[in-house]
């Protein structure tokens, strides 16, 4: 759906050249919800608003739907962009206008008709849970409503894809969880492609398919959530990770029980339908195996229930080995630690 090859932004200041995308390829899937997270300074921003042509790469190509916006002249590129709408972390709203005609206003740019416009407003309002609030002004919603425009407004054209730029960054914990579950639910019923950005992995986790991670301009590692978010590689991975509280408790965990003493230690990682079933005691039962759990955390990475727990095995090498053999049979993850 969206493929970005080889895309590099420089920015002139003051007649120098500051680098901020150094060579991005990544791919997203129609319909899937992607994320980029990355440090303030990372490039993130550069790289949604290069999406769209709100910020025109220095080389590299942006193919939306088949379509090589980097290739198109203005008019061309103008009809394209219609394809994408685009929310902000600060929502961009006109202030002098009512919420009824905000939303409205892209609809009136693209020239449609009055009654096609009025219909299309309440069925976007309706779906962003603001039918009551059609004739307020921006300065009488709270930050959460704004957004909800934010989005009605961004959906107006039917697009084919969402941008979110920092979308809930200016919203407080449990407003961000509801505009969250709004995306989830646009997605899931209009089957958009949304592609975010944000610092915070509790974003990531709640509602992404995908996520790519930036550094420096240069994406370090990207791919399924539930990859990348169990089995992080790059360190700026892990950090991001460790923002959600329970893997940091693990790992204090293990490098308390590991300084005390000569033990096998294994992380013991179920996902799906596995988090809920006694694979563990039904297997250390069979190998004669006699085990403690250390720690352990069950959670949930958008509709993916998965559990991690540490575990120490107590028994001879042999056994230890062959229930560790026999774990991984089972379909499970057994990392030593
Ligand atoms: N309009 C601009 N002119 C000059 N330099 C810019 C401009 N926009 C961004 N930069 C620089 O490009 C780099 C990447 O910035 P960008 O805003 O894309 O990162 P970010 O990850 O979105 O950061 P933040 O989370 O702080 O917004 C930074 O070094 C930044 O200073």
């Amino acid at each position: 759906m969206i493929l970005l090859q080889n895309l590099y932004k420089d920015y002139q200041v003051n007649g120098k050249l500051v680098p901020a995308l150094r060579g991005i390829d990544l791919s997203i899937e129609k319909g899937e919800i992607f994320g980029v997270i990355g440090h303030s300074g990372a490039g993130k921003s550069t790289l949604i608003r290069c999406i769209n042509l709100l910020e025109r790469p220095t080389s590299g190509s942006v193919v939306v739907d088949g379509v090589d916006l980097t290739a198109l002249e203005d008019r061309k590129l103008q009809e394209q962009r219609r394809q994408i709408g685009m929310i902000f972390q600060h929502f961009n709203l006109l202030s002098s206008a009512t919420v009824a005609e905000n939303v409205a206003f892209p609809l009136k740019l693209a020239k449609r008709p009055k009654a096609e416009i009025e219909r299309k407003v309440s069925e976007l309002l309706s779906l962003v849970g603001l039918e009551g609030h059609r004739n307020k002004y921006p300065a009488q919603l709270s930050g959460g409503q704004k957004q909800r425009v934010g989005i009605a407004r961004a959906l107006a054209n039917d697009p084919k894809v969402l941008l979110c730029d920092e979308a809930t960054s200016a919203l407080d914990p449990q407003i961000t969880n509801s505009i969250l579950a709004l995306l989830r639910d646009i997605n899931r019923k209009l089957g958009i492609t949304i592609v975010l950005i944000t610092h915070e992995m509790h974003v990531i986790r709640s509602i992404c398919d995908g996520v790519g991670v930036i550094d420096g301009g240069r994406i370090v590692e990207s791919g399924k959530v539930v990859d990348v978010f169990l089995k992080p590689q790059h360190p700026t991975t892990r950090e991001f990770v460790e923002q959600v509280a329970d893997s940091v408790e693990l790992r204090e965990t293990v490098a308390h029980e590991k300084s005390s003493g000569d033990r096998i230690i294994v992380r013991i990682t179920f996902l799906g339908e596995q988090t809920y079933r006694p694979i563990l005691f039904q297997t250390m039962m069979e190998t004669g195996t006699s085990f403690n759990i250390l720690q352990g955390t069950i959670s949930r990475m958008k509709d993916t229930p998965y559990g991690q727990l540490v575990v120490e095995l107590d028994g001879d090498a042999q056994q230890v080995n062959s229930t560790i053999e026999a774990l991984r049979l089972r379909g499970l993850d057994v990392e030593v630690i």
